[in-house]
């Protein structure tokens, strides 16, 4: 197209009413010919009446239609560029639909152990406060989100604050919530010492199923240990508590067991009083056998990890919470309201030490929804349809691979109606095994309702439309179990404008008899289109895409 006279087809292409082509077609046209400077463009709906552009010798002052970083180049300023152009550009707009992290849950806050001393008498009442409990990390499907970006490898939620005295509890930590777009799959990636329990659908510790101590969770433990010291002072003798003190706060007139009084009933220095887990007589002789050998727990390789699926966040505004905070301590005033003596002060301090949040390692995966996806190999047009079709804004050239992350774009009906299509880069042969990215770019057409197989008729790039066509539908049957070619399509033949009547005809019914012959579900016969340049066939098109995803929405 460049370095020679314009065709008026080419021209009619660079009068298209969208501005945003309009860049890329100049770009290129100035690349070739610096010496036209392209100063006005009018758009016509008549075709036959559209070169309307006018080379103007001088430009003072800014350059009239300087628009990306290519014609920069030839003399504009980057400061000419607005926010919208730059963050359509390549480079800075980072598209991540894979990604891992780490996620933990805040710490709690510590209970406080406080005492309130009641006047002048020896006598104190607890009034430590609990602990706040750490925020916990949620994952969001947000209908506004395009892509994974993370800021920072491990995300950790606030922590909970420390509790203190007059009973003031405290403030929970902050949650934090990780927006991510509608499509996501999430995985957590198991360690090696972890199993799944589908039951109770959360990780478990491959060490608690063998029984030993060691496994044994920190809740059971310190549960055990307050069972044995209340077993210890119901056997003591027991402070007797009247119904007065009971309406002074039932702790309060009672006996004191702090550790400054001398004159205590119960000395929890004693050996006595601490309990002593390993009083079973017979538990040496105890036989481990019969249980399962301890797991293999040196370092493995993140990707040769078991994972599970924990969620699949396809809904706008569901949720999943992947890492709970830890739970706040316990402050020393819950016993204020007990009868009879305080916990030991071991069992006090280990009841007011906070839980540390849950740590998980994830595995993000988006899979774009949409209800169409746009098929084809490279340069075939599918970013000019898009474009043609709805109000996004592709980034569209004539060179192979110009998109590189899948984009969705919806197209409006007057009614209200949205379809949802997403161009994915351009497939090559071999996309199926993984060449080109192919895997990458196939995975995003698993949720689509419909396909939209898009041909370049003209055969700019010298290939064969036909082969193309063959091309698509071989690596498409590949690619998983082949049920991508179980659903409804559409056949596309697109630049139509710099077809002959006959040539169009010939390479419609060309398509046409390979669709026939594959046995694809087919909206239509094939179309013929112009995304790029009339824009002819696009109203017919929009109505099939229509039809197409409303019968397999129900
Ligand atoms: N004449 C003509 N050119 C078109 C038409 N549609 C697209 N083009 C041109 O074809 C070239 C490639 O168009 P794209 O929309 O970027 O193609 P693509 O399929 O998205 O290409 P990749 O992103 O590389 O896979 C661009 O230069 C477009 O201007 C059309 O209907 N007629
Ligand atoms: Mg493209």
């Amino acid at each position: 197209m460049f370095g020679r006279r314009l065709l008026v087809s080419e021209l009619r292409f660079l009068c298209d009413p969208s501005w945003r082509r309009f860049h890329s077609s100049i770009v290129s046209f100035n690349n070739n010919s610096n010496n036209i400077v392209i100063s006005q463009l009018k758009y016509s709906h008549d075709p036959s009446n559209c070169i309307l552009f006018r080379p103007v010798p001088q430009t003072i002052g800014k350059s009239p239609v300087h628009l990306s970083k290519r014609s920069s180049s030839s003399g504009s300023s980057s400061n000419s560029k607005s926010k919208n152009q730059k963050q359509r550009g390549r480079q800075s707009y980072r598209f991540i639909d894979q990604t891992r992290v780490r996620v933990s849950g805040g710490v709690g806050g510590n209970g406080s152990l406080s005492m309130y001393k009641i006047g002048r008498k020896h006598k104190k009442r607890p009034d430590g406060g609990h602990g706040g409990n750490g925020g916990s990390v949620v994952i969001l499907a947000d209908p506004n989100e395009q892509s994974l970006k993370w800021t920072q490898p491990h995300v950790i939620a606030n922590a909970g604050s420390h509790g203190g005295n007059q009973e003031k509890h405290g403030r929970n930590g902050k949650n934090v919530i990780l927006r991510v777009p509608c499509g996501v799959v999430v995985r957590r990636v198991l360690e090696p010492d972890e199993y799944w329990d589908f039951e109770k659908q959360q990780a478990q510790k491959l060490v608690q199923t063998y029984g030993t101590t060691s496994g044994d969770t920190y809740d059971d433990a310190l549960n055990e240990e307050l069972r044995a010291w209340q077993e210890e002072r119901d056997d003591a003798n027991k402070p007797q508590i009247n119904d007065s003190d009971r309406r002074a706060g039932g702790y309060l007139a009672s006996n004191d067991y702090d550790s400054d009084d001398e004159d205590d009933d119960l000395d929890f220095n004693d050996d006595n009083y601490y309990f002593n887990g390993n009083d079973d007589p017979d538990e040496d002789e105890y036989s481990y056998e019969h249980l399962p050998q301890a797991p293999d727990l040196s370092f493995t390789p993140w990707g040769e990890r078991e994972k599970v699926e924990i969620a699949d966040l396809n809904e706008p505004g569901s949720f999943i919470v992947v890492a709970r905070g830890g739970r706040g301590g316990v402050g020393k005033s819950i016993f204020a309201s007990r009868h009879g003596p305080l916990p030991p002060p071991h069992v006090l301090s280990q009841y007011a030490k906070p839980r540390n949040g849950e740590t998980a390692m994830l595995e993000l995966e988006l899979k774009m929804i949409a209800d169409i996806g746009l098929v084809g190999l490279p340069n075939a047009g599918k970013s000019s349809l898009l474009s043609a079709v709805s109000r996004a804004s592709p980034y569209i050239a004539p060179y192979p691979f110009t998109t590189l992350n899948p984009l969705v774009g919806y197209i409006e009906y007057q009614d209200g109606f949205r379809v949802c299509a997403a161009d994915i880069p351009g497939l090559i042969a071999g996309a199926s095994e993984g060449r080109g990215r192919g895997h990458q770019f196939l995975r995003h057409l698993e949720r689509t309702k419909a396909l939209l197989y898009i041909m370049d008729a003209a055969a700019m790039d010298g290939r064969d439309p036909i082969e193309d066509f063959q091309t698509l539908l071989n690596e498409l049957s590949a690619y998983g179990n082949g049920d991508l070619l179980n659903r409804k399509c559409l056949v596309v033949a697109n630049k139509m404008d710099l077809l002959l009547k006959e040539e169009r005809k010939e390479i419609i019914g060309l398509l046409q008899e390979k669709a026939v012959e594959s046995g694809i579900l087919m909206e239509t016969n094939v179309l013929g289109i112009s995304a790029g340049a009339t824009g002819e066939g696009l109203a017919q098109l929009t109505k099939a895409i229509r039809n197409a995803v409303s019968q397999n929405k129900q």
